[in-house]
């Protein structure tokens, strides 16, 4: 077994290229974060380059934040394409249960397995179609509610499922992980779960086991947000303290600072 902080070196070394197909919030935020953290961002969604670019990248995202048919399309073949490739693609299902086109373009691209799903617990629990009380793209419900939903989900897919927020729950359908690192800025900065996504599969594009990569991914961003909370007056200057702390934050500040249980 690898220690998170050996995954984040090693992820570090390569400086995997991620490309994320993801909604118009995120876009920047997103990349930011994939460059402080020590990865390669690339947003590439068109339907026409797409699946041809899946096969370049070490690693794919897809967010249905601001989803559209030709994106949607998009989605599909790129996954389909990092999956031929032996690949890891992570799927983040924003706001899956809020309405039927999202719910169907949810469980169509489950049904494409993806390695990782991460997503807040209203969002799990939307897409095991076991409700949920999301308002929008927040969370109206516990982590803990959603636990269940994570390993149905996981034994759907065969992949690992994360739910975030306070505390976050990993499981692959036999593991289960905790992390309880975070900070409460962090749901006030806008797309920094969409954010964590793209870190979650940098980590898996140098990681064999994608359930450990996703622990210590989790674990670092959490850690960030601690130290970046640390030196913060709100969510304004939290975004920038945040950036510096996932350049900063070097494998032996995460293995002594994980909290993973
Ligand atoms: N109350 C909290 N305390 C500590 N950490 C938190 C809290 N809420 C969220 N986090 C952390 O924030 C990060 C993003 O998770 P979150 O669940 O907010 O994503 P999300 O709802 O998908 O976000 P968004 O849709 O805005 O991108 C995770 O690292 C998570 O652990
Ligand atoms: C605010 C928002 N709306 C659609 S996607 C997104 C980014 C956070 O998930
Ligand atoms: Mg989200």
């Amino acid at each position: 077994m690898k220690t998170p902080g050996a995954l984040l070196e090693a992820m570090r070394e390569t400086a995997p290229l991620v490309q994320n197909i993801t909604n118009f919030v995120s876009m920047n935020v997103m990349a930011n974060v994939l460059l402080a953290a020590g990865a390669s961002p690339a947003m590439v969604h068109a339907r026409e380059e797409a699946a041809e670019f899946a096969a370049l990248a070490s690693a794919l995202t897809i967010n249905i934040g601001t989803l559209s048919p030709p994106w949607v399309d998009a989605m599909k073949a790129a996954a389909k394409t990092a999956s031929d490739a032996g690949k890891p693609w992570v799927l983040d299902p924003v706001a899956v249960g809020a309405t039927s086109y999202r719910r169907q373009t949810g469980a169509e691209l489950l049904a494409l397995r993806p390695g990782i799903v991460r997503g807040n617990a209203s969002e799990i629990l939307a897409l095991a179609a076991e409700g949920g009380a999301g308002k929008g793209v927040d969370s109206g419900d516990t982590v803990q509610t959603a636990e269940a939903a994570a390993r149905a989900i996981a034994g759907e897919t065969g992949g690992v499922v994360a739910v975030t927020g306070p505390e976050d729950f990993v499981t692959d359908g036999a593991r289960v992980a905790r992390v309880d690192n975070g900070h409460a800025l962090m749901p006030k900065v806008t797309a920094l779960g969409c954010a964590l996504t793209g870190v979650v599969a940098a980590f898996a594009s140098t990681a064999e086991d994608p359930f450990e990569a996703t622990v210590a991914a989790l674990a670092f961003y959490g850690l960030a947000g601690e130290k970046a909370a640390a030196r913060a007056e709100g969510p304004g200057s939290f975004a920038v303290a945040f950036l510096d702390a996932l350049a900063t934050v070097d494998g032996a500040t995460l293995d002594a600072g994980a909290r993973i249980a």
